[in-house]
């Protein structure tokens, strides 16, 4: 049974790690709608944010994850949207924290700065962390009145 369902996109370099992390989630249960890109061919990551953010628009998803080589244009781009907070993790307590204190409803990494293995519990501690509201509320409010 699916727990749910979340987008994932990548440039070229993040497309390895996209693979890898796709992999995973569809093992613990989601429903993966893998935006691209499909193969080492250079591609420009500001599409991909495009693509992600019409998906959570659409509400075909609510969640999604997003890599490029570094994680910062993607996410860059994919900041541009109001209805994405997208944070660039490193570890596993910018993981948490994003999720606590941001809501952040998509997680980008960087292909070439992460490994496999950092990725891989980024991701999971991403999913299982709840928001804890309260003060973070009001501030990630106002990132809704920043227009
Ligand atoms: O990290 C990125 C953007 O922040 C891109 O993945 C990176 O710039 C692509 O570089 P190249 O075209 O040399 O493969």
């Amino acid at each position: 049974m699916s727990v749910g369902t979340i987008a994932i996109a990548s440039d070229h370099g993040g497309v390895e790690l996209k693979a890898l992390l796709a992999k995973d989630l569809a093992e613990w249960g989601w429903t993966v709608l893998d935006l691209g890109t499909d193969g080492p061919a250079s591609v420009d990551y500001p599409d991909y944010a495009v693509k992600v953010a019409e998906t959570l628009k659409s509400g075909q998803a609510d969640r999604a994850v997003l890599l490029c080589g570094t994680g910062i244009g993607i996410s860059i781009a994919a900041n541009r949207f109001a209805h994405l907070r997208a944070a660039l993790v490193h570890d596993a307590f910018g993981a948490r924290m994003c999720r606590q204190h941001n809501d952040a409803n998509v997680l980008v990494m960087g292909g070439r700065t992460v490994g496999p293995e950092v990725a891989r519990d980024c991701l999971k501690i991403f999913l299982e962390t709840d928001f804890e509201g309260g003060r973070h509320a009001r501030r990630v409010g106002k990132l809704s009145d920043i227009v």
